[in-house]
Order: C-alpha cells, then structure tokens, then sequence
C-alpha cells in the first residue's frame, strides 16, 4: 500500500501538540527540528513539517494526503479539502479589536477606517457581508502594535488569553470567527484504508483524554446507589475484596463529569477512589 504523507506545522502554536497527538497514536519517528521530512517506522506514513499557512493547499493538491493545521488558516487560503476530525487543542478565536480610548462604538462606525491584520480574506468576507467598507492593512506578525504607532484605527487577529490585546492597550470589539485544529484530507479521499485507521487511531486518543480510570471501594450495601451514580463507557466491573462485604468497582468517567461525581460518589458511601489517566479507548 502506499506511504501515506501527513503535513504538520514545524514550529509554533500547533508543532508540540501535532507530535505528542501522533506519538500518542503510537507512530514513531524522530522530530529532529533539521529534519523537514521523518518518516515513521512503524506505519506507513511519511511526516512533512511545513510552515502552517502551506499545509492547505499541500492537502488540496495532492502533495500531502492529510495535514493537520487550524481552521483559520483553512478559512483564510479558501482551499476545497474534507474536514476529517475536529482535534481539541490550538483553539482561538478571530477578532476585531480597537483601542480602549477608541470613537469606533458599533460596526457601521469600520466604514473608512484602516484595520491591520494577517488574516485580510477571512476579515474581507465578514467586512462584505455586513456592508462594511474599510482599508485592509495586510501585516505579517506583531498585528496588535499597529493601532499605537498609528498605521490602523483596529486590528483583526488571533485572540486566546486576550494578553496581548491588554498589553497594547486593545479591547475585543466583535468576534469573528472560533478556530481549532483539524485533521483535514483531499476531497473523494476519505476512504482510504490507511487514513481511515488514523482517524480511529486519534478518535481513541481523543476519548481517552476526555475521560478516566476510576477505581473505589464501596460496602456490598452501598454498590447499587454507587453504580447508579456511575455513566461509565459500559456497566461497571465490580470485584470482591478480601474484606467481607466490600467489593471494588471499576470505570471511566467523562472528564467534564468528574469532580460533581466524586463528591456524589463519596456522599454515597464510595471509599478510597483512586483516579487514572487513560492512553487510549478502542470502541
Ligand atoms: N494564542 C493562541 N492560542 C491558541 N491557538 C493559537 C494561538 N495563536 C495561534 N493559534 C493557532 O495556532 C496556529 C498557528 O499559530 P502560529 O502563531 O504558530 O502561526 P504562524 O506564526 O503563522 O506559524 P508558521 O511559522 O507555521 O507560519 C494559528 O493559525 C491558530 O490556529
Ligand atoms: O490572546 P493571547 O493569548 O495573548 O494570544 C494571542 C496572540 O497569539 C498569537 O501570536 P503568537 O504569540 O503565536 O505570535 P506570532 O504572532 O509571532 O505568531 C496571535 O497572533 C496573538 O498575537
Ligand atoms: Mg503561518
């Protein structure tokens, strides 16, 4: 079967979590930052580190079968590819932010004002559809220094924490778009077998973060008020203790779920809980 070739950021926001997903999935190669292609010794894959703002269209054409890359690059080069897996990490969101002392107060007031930003196709769609007409400032970096030397009255980038608005003295005026990281492939592609057990491979990776392994003992007369607490990925396995009467229940439960149950769980008689993390979960 043919060598699979998956593109992924080389260095920045997405690359450390890019290779920890793939060494999760259990591929090993070497990420030597020289190396711009590793192969993996133990599936047929190739991995190309490629700056982000490239991997779309590698996908698109064919140079690449998968990349792994953000939504906002995807949105921004307006290539046609098939979005494979939403992969949980690199979220952000695009916004359009002024300065705190600025005259802009609702979105009819960016008609003839300069907005700086790295992103002028996804600002240019929003502008248009909304009958805005502005003077698009295309800079590459250091987005939000624009507005305090004066060459924008507001700027359009990547916000997460909001540290660097605050910091150049910016606040959020109006948010565009979300973005996370995808597992993108080429479009009548999606079937292909090895691509197929990638996705289940990182699908297992994905679920067994968001849950664990919890382990804990409960008296014989306590275990049904215990199970019935419990939304495991099946019904719990229960094991008796060498203690009379007690029993050891084991199951995995939704990260999101966690502590509301362990207070539950406690209340409802649950005894030395003991919480693990999961490597992998296989529907
Ligand atoms: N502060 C942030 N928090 C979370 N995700 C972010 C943040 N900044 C960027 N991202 C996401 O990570 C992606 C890569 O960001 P990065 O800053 O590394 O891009 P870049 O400088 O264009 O990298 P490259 O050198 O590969 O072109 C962004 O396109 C976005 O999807
Ligand atoms: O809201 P925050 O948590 O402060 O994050 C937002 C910043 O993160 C990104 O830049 P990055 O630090 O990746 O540097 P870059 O502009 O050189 O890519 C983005 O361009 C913003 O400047
Ligand atoms: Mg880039």
């Amino acid at each position: 079967m043919k060598t699979l070739k998956i593109a992924i950021q080389k260095s920045g926001r997405l690359n450390d979590k890019s290779v920890e997903l793939l060494k999760n999935c259990g591929l090993n190669f070497d990420n030597y930052k020289s190396s711009l292609i590793s192969p993996v010794s133990n599936f047929p894959l190739e991995i190309l580190f490629l700056r982000d703002d490239d991997i779309p269209e590698y996908v698109q054409d064919g140079i690449a079968d998968i990349g792994l890359v953000g939504e906002n690059v995807i949105a921004e080069t307006k290539v046609d590819v098939a979005y494979l897996q939403r992969l949980g990490f690199g979220k952000c969101n695009l916004k359009i932010a002024i300065p705190n002392q600025s005259s802009i107060q609702e979105l009819a007031d960016l008609n003839g004002k300069a907005i700086a930003t790295s992103y002028p196709v996804i600002l240019e769609k929003f502008l248009s559809e909304n009958n805005i007409t502005s003077d698009i400032k295309m800079i590459s970096g250091s987005v939000e220094i624009s507005p305090g030397l004066g060459l924008s009255d507001a700027i359009f980038d990547i916000v997460s924490t909001g540290g660097t608005l605050r910091s150049n003295g910016l606040k959020p005026f109006i948010d565009v778009m979300s973005s996370e990281a995808i597992l993108i492939g080429r479009k009548g592609e999606e079937n292909n077998p090895l691509i197929q057990e990638l996705i289940q491979r990182i699908q297992s990776v994905l679920r067994a973060k968001e849950t664990k392994y919890v382990v804990l003992n409960v008296s014989k007369a306590n275990l049904n008020t215990v199970i019935k607490l419990l939304p495991g990925v099946k019904s719990p396995s229960v094991v008796d203790l060498a203690q009379e009467g007690w029993v050891a229940v084991h199951t995995v439960i939704p990260e999101r779920d966690f502590w509301g149950k362990i207070n539950e769980l406690k209340a409802a008689g649950a005894e030395g809980i003991v919480v693990m993390p999961i490597e992998k979960i296989i529907l």
